[in-house]
C-alpha cells in the first residue's frame, strides 16, 4: 500500500441522516481542497464556518463548519481537514461526489486514515488496536481497556522492556569488542545477569495474567448446553430481551451456534446457544451436535439445562472436563409441584415464567466480575500478543543459560524482535493488512 501521494476522503462519522455528518480529509492536496472548495485555508485548528463550493462550478453544496489541521500535527501526521456537512444523504452524496472530481483525491480504504497515522509514527500497533477496539467497545470494562492500550499503557511497558533489552545487549557487546582487543574471553556482569532475570520475570507475569484481556474484548463464553427441549434457546432469548433463536416444541430446532453479546453489570459475556445433545437423526444435526461439543469445551461456563419435569441425568463427562465450570440448571419449574427438589447444585428457573431469572443473571454477573477482577490495565488483549512476550519470555530464558556472552547478545536479539513486532516496531508487515482491516472506512 504505497500511496503516499494520494489524498484520500471518506464520510468519518455514523449513518445518515444525522444532524451532522463529518467528511474528513488527509493528505498533500488538502489545502488544495480547502482553496477551491472552502475559499481559503482556514488557520490551523480554528474552527470557522464557510460556504462550502463544489469546484467544478462554484456552486454552493452546503454552509460547513471547517477544520483544518496541519501536517505533521494531526491524526495522521498528514495534512487533515474535518468538513462538518448537514447529515442529509443529499448533502453529504454531493460533497463526496464533488470531492471526487478533485485531482489527485479519492476515497479512502477501510482503515487507511489509521494506517497512515501508524506509517508515520503517530500510532504503535498496540494503539493501533485499541482505537478499533474502543470504537467496537459495547461495555464498560471494554471501553476502559481500550481506551487504556489507546492510550499506551500496554506499548509503552513493552516499549521499556525493548529498551532495558537493547541496553542490556548494548553493554554485552561492548564487553565483547572489549575481550577481543585484550584477547581474553568476555563476561557478563551479575547486575548485568540480574537485569536479564528482572526482565523475563516481569514478561512472565504478564503472560501468567493468561487471556483475561482477550476475554474482555471478546467476552466471557458461557455456553447453553444440554437435551434437546431443554429450553436453551428460551433461555438465550430472555436473557438477551429479544428473539434471537427459533424455539419450538420439536426437539432438536437448534442446529447452528447461536451467539448473542451481554452487557452484565459492565463485564461482556457472548451467550451461546447449542444444538440440543442427543443421538442425531439426520446429518444436519449430528453436525449441529460435533458444533455444540466443540463451542462449548471451549467456553469458560457451560449451562447445563435439562428439564426438571423429567429424569435429569447431568452433565456428560466429556463436558465437564472439557469446560471450565459447569453450573447445572433445572428448567421448566413451572411444570414441577411446590415441593419439587433439585440437587444442592442445580439452580431451578422456569423461563416460561421468569421465575429464577433474575438469581442466575446475578450469578453470571458476579462469575464475570470474578473473571475479569483484578486485571490490570495494561494488558495483553490479543492472541499474537501473547505469542510474541512468549517468544521473547523463550529467548530470555535460552539466553540466561548460556555462558558465552555472544551467544547471550543473539538470544536478547530475538527477545527485542519479538517485543518489536508487538508495536509494530520490525517486521511486521504480514500483520498489517489484518489489523487494518477491521476498521471501517473513514477510520
Ligand atoms: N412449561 C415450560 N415450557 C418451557 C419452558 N422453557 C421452554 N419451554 C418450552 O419448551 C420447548 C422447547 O424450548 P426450546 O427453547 O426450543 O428448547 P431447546 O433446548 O432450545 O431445544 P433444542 O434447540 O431443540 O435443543 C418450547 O415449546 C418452549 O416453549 C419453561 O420454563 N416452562
Ligand atoms: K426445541
Ligand atoms: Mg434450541
Amino acid at each position: 500500500m504505497d500511496n503516499r501521494g494520494e489524498t484520500i476522503f471518506a464520510l468519518s462519522s455514523g449513518a445518515l441522516p444525522s444532524a451532522i455528518a463529518v467528511v474528513r480529509l488527509s493528505g498533500p492536496r488538502v489545502r488544495i481542497v480547502l482553496e477551491t472548495m472552502a475559499g481559503s485555508v482556514p488557520e490551523a485548528r480554528r474552527v470557522v464556518l464557510r460556504a462550502l463550493k463544489d469546484p467544478r462550478d462554484g456552486s454552493v453544496l452546503d454552509e460547513a463548519v471547517v477544520l483544518f489541521f496541519e501536517g505533521p500535527a494531526s491524526a495522521t501526521g498528514e495534512d487533515v481537514a474535518e468538513l462538518h456537512v448537514h447529515g442529509g444523504r443529499a448533502v453529504v452524496g454531493a460533497v463526496l461526489e464533488a470531492l471526487g472530481t478533485v485531482d489527485g483525491l479519492r476515497p479512502a480504504e477501510a482503515g487507511e486514515f489509521s494506517r497512515r497515522a501508524f506509517d508515520n509514527g503517530k500510532l504503535d500497533l498496540t494503539r493501533v488496536e485499541g482505537l478499533a477496539d474502543l470504537i467496537a467497545a459495547e461495555t464498560e470494562a471494554q471501553r476502559r481497556q481500550a481506551l487504556s492500550q489507546l492510550r499506551g499503557s500496554f506499548g509503552d511497558l513493552v516499549e521499556e522492556w525493548r529498551r532495558r533489552l537493547i541496553g542490556l545487549r548494548a553493554r554485552i557487546e561492548a564487553g565483547l569488542d572489549f575481550a577481543e582487543e585484550e584477547d581474553v574471553l568476555g563476561s557478563v556482569t551479575d547486575a548485568d545477569r540480574a537485569e536479564l532475570t528482572d526482565l523475563r520475570i516481569g514478561i512472565e507475569t504478564k503472560l501468567e495474567e493468561g487471556r483475561g484481556g482477550e476475554r474482555l474484548r471478546d467476552g466471557l463464553q458461557v455456553a447453553l448446553m444440554g437435551p434437546p427441549n431443554a429450553g436453551k434457546s428460551s433461555l438465550m432469548n430472555a436473557l438477551a430481551r429479544r428473539d434471537v433463536a427459533i424455539v419450538t416444541e420439536e426437539a432438536g430446532t437448534t442446529r447452528d451456534v447461536l451467539e448473542v453479546h451481554l452487557d452484565l453489570a459492565g463485564y461482556p459475556v457472548t451467550l451461546i446457544d447449542t444444538a440440543g445433545l442427543r443421538e442425531a437423526e439426520g446429518v444436519v444435526e449430528k453436525e449441529g451436535i460435533r458444533r455444540a461439543l466443540a463451542r462449548g469445551s471451549d467456553a469458560d461456563l457451560v449451562l447445563w439445562m435439562e428439564d426438571a419435569s423429567g429424569p435429569m441425568a447431568g452433565a456428560p463427562g466429556e463436558v465437564v472436563s472439557a469446560a471450565g465450570t459447569v453450573w447445572p440448571i433445572a428448567n421448566k419449574a413451572d411444570l414441577v409441584g411446590d415441593g419439587f427438589e433439585v440437587g444442592d447444585d442445580a439452580l431451578a428457573i422456569s423461563v416460561k415464567t421468569g421465575a429464577g431469572l433474575g438469581g442466575l443473571q446475578e450469578k453470571l454477573a458476579a462469575f464475570a466480575g470474578e473473571k475479569f477482577a483484578g486485571l490490570g490495565s495494561a494488558m495483553a488483549t490479543r492472541e499474537r500478543h501473547r505469542a510474541a512476550l512468549s517468544d521473547c519470555r523463550d529467548a530470555l530464558t535460552r539466553a540466561e543459560s548460556v555462558v558465552d556472552p555472544e551467544l547471550m547478545a543473539e538470544e536478547l536479539r530475538h527477545a527485542g524482535d519479538a517485543l518489536g513486532r508487538i508495536t509494530g516496531r520490525i517486521d511486521v508487515e504480514d500483520v498489517l493488512d489484518v489489523i487494518f482491516a477491521e476498521f471501517c472506512i473513514g477510520k
